[in-house]
């Protein structure tokens, strides 16, 4: 089940834990109700039915399998950087993680960090115009498919992003309660 928890302020390695002490576990179903996450875990060694029956009702009908590590990745630093910078995005991200961990930090209502730990089989959906980053844990190594509805946009906006149209629909939501999917 997905692991996830408030974190903490500290200025220490972005790889480590950051719980707060003592830690504050955040329930799928709260990350659900108060950012609009989706997250399931499938079968890491036979996850193709579950994951085409997801793929073909949401609609992903692009995927390609991405590996960060300082070894595998061109730029690893400077794309690190960029996924670490505060940021959202005009559609949903989807990370279905094949290998590897890391996090996902998330703002909540309060526009408090949630940090989601991503291992093998979990799928994440980040809606659309959410603030997030992403970091390696201190194993350094993630292997994780990206899903798309057609032609993939990966460009971030970083934080201030509040006058676009994805960041405002993803406000008014948040307001009116996500929908149940
Ligand atoms: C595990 S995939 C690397 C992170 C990424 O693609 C992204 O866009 C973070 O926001
Ligand atoms: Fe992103």
């Amino acid at each position: 089940m997905v692991n996830a928890w408030l974190m903490d302020n500290s200025d220490e390695d972005k790889r480590n834990e950051h719980h707060l002490s003592p830690p504050e576990y955040v329930s799928l179903e709260k990350l659900r109700a108060d950012t609009g996450v989706l997250y399931w875990k499938l079968d890491e060694k036979n996850f193709e039915p579950e994951l085409e029956k997801i793929k073909s009702s949401r609609g992903y009908s692009y995927s390609d399998v991405i590996q960060v590590s300082p070894e595998k990745l061109p730029n690893y630093e400077e794309k690190l950087k960029i996924f670490y910078e505060e940021h959202i995005h005009t559609d949903e991200e989807i990370r279905f993680v094949l290998e590897g961990s890391g996090y996902f930090d998330v703002r909540n209502k309060e526009d408090k960090w949630i940090r989601i730990e991503v291992t093998p089989g979990d799928l994440l959906i980040l809606p659309a115009g959410i603030y997030h980053r992403f970091t390696l844990d201190t194993k350094n190594y993630i292997k994780a498919m990206r899903l798309f509805v057609g032609v993939p946009v990966w460009t971030p906006h970083n934080r201030p992003a509040d006058d676009m149209d994805a960041r405002k629909e993803y406000v008014r939501m948040q307001k009116e309660g996500f929908s149940e999917e």
